[in-house]
């Protein structure tokens, strides 16, 4: 049993609560925003989801890692999540797919990760006390230097993350004779985006975050897509000027969670952070232009206003939340341009809304043949 003497660790939150568990792994300590999601399973897309940067994720199914891992379920290149906490992590593995354990892959990537904490009362608790920073780590004797650090840690409101991950620089993704050009600015791009609008015949170039509507325009696409990402989006003020450029031109854009905070935002919507975000993969969604309900993939800790949605007379309401009645779609009124807060890629999750990807085919064909 050589998994048997692990080092203790802890999970301290910002308010000072404590939870106990143990080091998965060598020892460390992991600063972040601790959130958490639902998922039974996806794992390695969510720890690999580039929307996570910055936070230390509470995986609320008791198992995780007995499935390990595989190359093709990568959502980015590496990690992005700061730092994992779960109650049972499984150090074999069983699957014909996977090519490696948990532990080997959080390993390569240098994640600090702790198990054994009593994940249900922890999931509880933040739900009842709202998102906030915390730290885990092996000093399980030095919690006052712990305090002192996690003090220093920003607060996730007003955070701009979109730069640490991004590409550096402008890429193809799918196949160059494609029949529609589709710009993406990367903000964060999950990987299964780029593979479902390949699959429906279109060469996307992902430009860099702080690319112009210009220099975007430049390759000639016939459509727009502004990705997922991290952080804050009040303060990506280069996405919000290129949604403006497209949206004021009347070219087709689509933007998917981070992306649709944009839109809002470029349409005099704002954004505030939520007392919890929706993380998990059975959020339900109401389309309010056709009634149906769907299942969907969610990792959102902003929303956009709904109040100032209602006033809005460019915006249009498209889907709801039935949580918590929340905006979950919106699109622009006589523009080419929609958006949703989910993730209709999902990788994990329910593909109820893969449809909002032939929609935004559709518009793009429909200006084409005009
Ligand atoms: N998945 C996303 O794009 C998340 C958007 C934003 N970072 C939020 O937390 O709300």
């Amino acid at each position: 049993m050589k998994y048997q003497n692990r080092q203790k660790a802890l999970l301290l939150l910002e308010d000072g609560t404590i939870f106990y568990g143990k080091a998965i792994g060598q020892p460390g300590t992991a600063f972040g925003e601790v959130c958490f999601n639902t998922g039974m399973t996806g794992y390695q897309e969510i720890f690999t989801d580039p929307s996570y940067y910055g936070q230390l994720m509470v995986t609320a199914n008791v198992h995780i890692g007995n499935y390990g891992t595989a190359e093709d379920e990568m959502e980015s290149d590496s990690v992005k999540i700061a730092g994992l906490i779960c109650k049972n992590f499984s150090y074999e593995f069983s699957r014909d797919a996977a090519n490696s354990s948990l532990k080997d892959f959080l390993d390569k990537n240098n994640l600090f990760a702790i198990s054994d904490v009593d994940t249900r009362a922890l999931v509880s608790y933040i739900r009842d006390n709202g998102a906030m920073n915390a730290v885990i780590s092996t000093d399980v004797d030095d919690i006052d230097g712990l305090k002192a650090k996690l003090a220093e840690v920003p607060s996730m409101a007003g955070l701009e993350l979109a730069s640490k991950v991004s590409t550096k620089e402008p890429y193809i993704y799918g196949d160059e004779n494609a029949t529609h050009k589709i710009a993406a600015l990367d903000i964060g791009c999950k990987k299964n985006i780029l593979r479902n609008l390949a699959k429906r015949d279109a060469c996307i170039k992902v430009f860099p975050y702080n690319t112009t509507f210009e220099e975007m325009n430049a390759w000639n696409p016939d459509g727009f897509f502004l990705s997922n990402g991290p952080g804050d989006p009040e303060p990506l003020a280069d996405a919000i000027k290129v949604a403006q450029e497209v949206i004021s031109r009347d070219l087709p854009l689509f933007g998917i969670c981070l992306g649709h905070q944009v839109i809002a935002l470029a349409n005099g919507i704002s954004t505030y952070k939520m007392h919890n975000g929706h993380r998990g993969i059975n959020h339900p969604v109401k389309n309010l232009l056709t009634g149906k309900g769907e299942i969907t993939s969610q990792n959102h800790g902003f929303a956009i206003n709904r109040e100032e949605t209602e006033a809005n007379e460019n915006v249009e309401i498209t889907h709801v939340h039935l949580n918590d009645n929340t905006v979950a779609g919106i699109r622009i009124k006589d523009k080419n341009c929609f958006s949703v807060q989910y993730h209709p890629e999902a990788s994990p999750g329910p593909h109820d809304g893969e449809y909002l990807f032939d929609q935004f085919i559709e518009n793009i064909q429909k200006v084409k043949t005009v």
